[in-house]
């Protein structure tokens, strides 16, 4: 029987790692050939795909680490866990508006400071608490409007939990789908465009991901049109905010905070910022949801050639025709590719009893189950097709 190697590059919770069979899968980080990888932030743009790869699980949302589009090309999967960390994420955002709302970072600094650094205690402590701390005096949430980009698994957690908390929320998202729909609150009023959101938002929270029509979509431009005061809350990626632009608002004290979760030298240090070390999905219960649920899709993609959640490729589940052999097929999204694959499963005397072919913008992949002996040279001949990227008979 085939063992499978997985190559983990980062920290992957145990209570994922365990689900994966010892007798059918070994796992490390220094694991030569990997079959598999599972990763959550490493970068792996500048990898050298190894030959023996076929699937990346990214136990997480965000797969701008991910060379996505290089390894659709070669036939790989990429798969994400959508919701996963969810809750993690919408906990520390809400967290995020009160630490603004209330200054409580510098607040709490400025307290430490007085004791560690200036020495005081007692009656001349009391002194000084009582008359410094009217710097550090906030605002209460309601009354407040929200804006919500993005109305994803995050977003709409984000967006009802506002609302739970008094807060006017306002929504943008022009892909908003219907599953997603459902879940958000009817009190959220949806906006068409990112200027209205911003022009009618005292605060202003991301939840997109970091692709080429979201870099730099928090810029000078958008931000002139806030409330003075505001509040921008980034927990999606750095590169989605123009740092420089809000930094300048900062200073100007149109905006009032900045809280993120990506440090860069500017940001980290600016007194009006507040800088967590990429937390968002740090909680034990969000590690292993995320490391669940790409183990399962990994492991279903490398035994039974199932694809589910994956960022590149279409979602194709076939259940097993008993007494069959299974074969997936990927090719590029062009015509008579299926009638080509199957003239040569007939010409190999394979009869087919499952079928199932999906396309995704300009891939497609084929899952098929046959009767008959699957020799070895099918996969030379399936590949010989013009637009075949990549075949595999599926061992087990
Ligand atoms: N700080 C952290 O540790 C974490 C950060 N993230 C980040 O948050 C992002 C969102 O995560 P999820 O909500 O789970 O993803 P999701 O895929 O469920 O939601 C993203 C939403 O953004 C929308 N969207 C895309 N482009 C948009 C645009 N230009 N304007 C408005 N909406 C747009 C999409 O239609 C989708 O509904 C991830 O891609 C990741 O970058 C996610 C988890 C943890
Ligand atoms: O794995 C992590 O801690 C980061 C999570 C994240 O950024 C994501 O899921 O997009």
């Amino acid at each position: 029987m085939t063992t499978f190697h997985i190559q983990t590059l980062n920290a992957i919770s145990p209570v994922g790692l365990q689900r994966l069979d010892r007798e059918l899968f070994d796992i490390g980080t220094d694991i030569p050939e990997p079959r598999g990888i599972l990763v959550r932030s490493a970068d792996l743009h500048s990898m050298d795909v190894p030959p023996s790869l076929y699937a990346v699980a990214r136990a997480g949302a965000g797969t701008n680490n991910i060379p996505v589009a290089r390894l659709a090309a070669l036939g790989i999967p990429v798969f994400n866990t959508p919701g996963a960390n969810a809750n993690a994420v919408k906990e520390l955002v809400i967290a995020g508006m009160l630490l603004a709302a209330r200054n409580l970072y510098h607040a709490a600094d400025y307290t430490r400071d007085l004791v560690a650094e200036k020495g005081l205690a007692g009656k001349e402590l009391d002194v000084q608490v009582e008359a410094g701390k009217k710097q550090f005096a906030g605002f209460e949430l309601p009354g407040k409007s929200l804006g919500v980009i993005g109305l994803g698994a995050i977003g709409v957690l984000v967006a009802n939990a506002a609302h739970a908390l008094g807060l006017k929320v306002l929504g943008y998202d022009p892909a908003l789908t219907i599953k997603n729909a459902w879940q958000l609150s009817p009190n959220v009023e949806q906006v068409t465009s990112v200027e209205e959101l911003f022009s009618r938002s005292d605060m202003i929270t991301l939840h997109v991901p970091l692709v080429d029509g979201t870099r730099g979509l928090v810029n000078a431009e958008r931000i002139a049109l806030m409330p003075q005061g505001g509040v921008v809350l980034n927990f999606a990626r750095g590169g989605v905010v123009d740092e420089a632009a809000v930094l300048q608002a900062l200073d100007t004290g149109h905006l009032h905070a900045y809280v993120n979760d990506f440090p860069s030298e500017s940001g980290a240090v600016h007194p009006r910022v507040v800088t967590l070390p990429h937390l968002g999905a740090s909680t034990g219960e969000a590690e292993d949801n995320c490391a669940i649920m790409a183990v399962d899709q990994l492991a279903d993609y490398l035994l039974h050639g199932n694809i589910r959640n994956s960022v590149n490729f279409p979602e194709v589940v076939m259940a097993r025709t008993p007494g069959t052999t299974r074969v997936g097929i990927f090719n590029e999204n062009k015509p008579n590719m299926i009638g080509q694959i199957t003239a040569v499963l007939a010409d190999a005397g394979l009869n087919v009893a499952e079928f199932t072919n999906k396309s995704q913008g300009d891939y497609a992949y084929t899952l098929v189950d046959v009767e008959g002996e699957v020799r070895d040279e099918l996969k030379e001949q399936i590949l010989a097709i013009d637009g075949v990227i990549r075949a595999r008979k599926i061992e087990t």
